[in-house]
């Protein structure tokens, strides 16, 4: 069957579902569609549900860092009981975003799509759609490792989804994944392991401040391996085993491997040779309004496309910024400059703007204010032995270059350091502000003197 309208919009996640409702809302003809369940990676397969589990793990993280302050016993996870409750957040997604849809009077289609034509995209195998634009928002999937065994490897949805948690679990990579998912089993009760083929983990981050989480995992009993890059998987006595270093001979024996490798856009389905879209190693190449650099008609939005970043906060800001230019034109671009991100490990590592290295390198005049917080009032009362701020200040003008920050509260108060670096504000503006106290914002201003 043949179908017409304004807009077709490719994936239900963060960035699908902004777009389309942005664009509804001003009066669009807008269909989407899905190959899953609608509601994308954030909501059913990422921040929320680990953000389910990273609640419980702080819980126990801290009854654990507590006890010589008071608490006993040491709270443990019921993992089947958490799953439990999770589940019941993310299988009422699908529901209630195809509800919002359907409430915004966009059209519903699901299936897996594919461009046939520059102007058309055929669904399963019986619905053809043509529009005047369509939108790219399929996300991203994890990079597949291509060695002997990699079929072995389970994902952060097979983890997320996990009826029972193994006893020994084993992390490719030292990225967000296999940092928070650690935290998350490591508190739960697993033996774990991250092998890391970089020198120090989680890469875009400050590297002093990855040196102290790395420290504090250890403390968890966090196994962490540099330099090694994991290179076959096999089963072996019921176990599996993993090898690494030169040569693959060093070997690591685990019940479950997540690969924590990386994520990579996900476009072979659609097709786009057929619609004359260009890709990228990083994903789907578009110019600065996010539009396809060889169909003018086809916009990419989110994990799908060549951004700086894949993060839902980064998604959601360039639906916003794709459906501006569908209506009017094109006229703006994503702003990349103040994109606070999270690791929400224990103790969480919040970053937002340059790290010291970038502004060593970028030739900027500033100076760096830093110090170890564990000894602060707010780190004492919870026993975080592991805390540390670094602050980066434009030299002269006192304007915030760069936050990193590693400690409890730091997931919340890297935003008012993203809000002061979007509206230029300096350090003698966030001063006059009086900070609820004692709170982890107020310790801010120890930070900016
Ligand atoms: C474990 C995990 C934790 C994360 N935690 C955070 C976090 O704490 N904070 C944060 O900011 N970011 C986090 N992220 C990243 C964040 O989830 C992504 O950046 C965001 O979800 C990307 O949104 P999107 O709309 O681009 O893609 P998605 O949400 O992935 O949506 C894409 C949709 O397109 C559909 N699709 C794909 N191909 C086709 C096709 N051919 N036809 C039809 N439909 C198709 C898919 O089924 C999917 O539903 C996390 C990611 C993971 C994996
Ligand atoms: N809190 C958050 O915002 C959050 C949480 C999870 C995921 N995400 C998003 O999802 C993306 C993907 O996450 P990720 O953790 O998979 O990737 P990542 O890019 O953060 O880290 C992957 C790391 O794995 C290493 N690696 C790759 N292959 C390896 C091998 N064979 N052996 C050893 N090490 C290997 C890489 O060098 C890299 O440093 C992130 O970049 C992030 O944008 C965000």
């Amino acid at each position: 069957m043949l179908h017409s309208f304004d807009v077709l919009v490719i994936g239900t996640g963060t960035a699908g579902y902004t777009l389309a409702l942005a664009l509804s809302k001003a009066g669009r003809q807008v269909a989407v569609v899905d190959q899953l369940p609608y509601g994308g990676t954030c909501a059913m397969r990422g921040c929320q549900p680990k953000k389910y589990l990273v609640a419980a793990a702080e819980v126990a993280q801290l009854s654990h860092q507590m006890s010589e302050i008071g608490i006993h016993p040491e709270a443990k996870i019921d993992w089947p009981a958490l799953m439990r409750s999770k589940s019941a957040f993310t299988d009422a997604v699908p529901e209630r975003t195809e509800r919002s849809f359907e409430k915004a009077g966009i059209h519903l289609f699901h299936g897996s799509a594919r461009f046939s034509s520059p102007g058309e995209v055929v669904i399963g195998d019986e619905e053809n759609v043509q529009a005047e634009h369509f939108v790219i928002a399929t996300g991203s999937r994890p990079a597949p490792l291509n060695f002997p065994g990699a079929e072995l490897m389970s994902t952060s949805d097979d983890f997320l989804s996990l009826s029972s948690l193994p006893r020994r679990i084993l992390f490719i990579g030292g990225g967000y994944i296999s940092l928070e998912l650690a935290h998350v089993a490591r508190a739960a009760g697993a033996a774990v392991t991250i092998l890391h083929r970089g020198e120090r983990i989680l890469k875009r981050f400050d590297a002093e401040l990855t040196v102290r989480l790395a420290e504090a995992a250890h403390a968890r009993g966090i196994v962490i391996v540099t330099g090694i890059n994991a290179c076959s998987f096999e089963r072996y006595r019921g176990a599996l085993m993993t090898y690494g270093a030169a040569g693959c001979t060093e070997s690591f024996v685990s019940d479950m491997i997540v690969n924590g490798g990386g994520r990579i856009a996900d476009l072979e389905s659609l097709d786009l040779e057929a619609g004359g879209v260009e890709r990228v190693p990083r994903g789907v190449a578009v110019n600065q309004y996010l539009q396809s650099t060889t169909n003018p008609r086809v916009y990419a939005i989110g994990d799908a496309c060549d951004s700086p970043y894949q993060l839902a906060t980064v998604a959601d800001m360039q639906a916003e910024v794709a459906a501006f230019n569908i209506l009017h034109g094109n006229q703006v671009a994503p702003d990349y400059a103040a994109v606070p991100t999270v690791v929400f490990s224990h103790p969480p590592l919040a970053s937002v703007g340059v790290t010291e290295e970038q502004a060593l390198k970028s030739g900027a005049r500033f100076r760096v204010n830093r110090g170890s917080m564990a000894n602060w009032p707010s780190s004492r009362r919870i026993g975080q032995q592991h805390a540390y701020f670094k602050v980066l200040l434009e030299a002269g003008t006192g304007k915030v270059l760069g936050a990193h920050l590693l400690g409890h509260g730091a997931e919340e108060a890297i935003n008012i350091f993203a809000m002061a670096m979007k509206f230029g504000l300096t350090n003698r503006d966030l001063k006059r502000v009086l900070w609820a106290y004692p709170t982890h914002v107020s310790d801010l201003k120890y930070m900016i003197s």
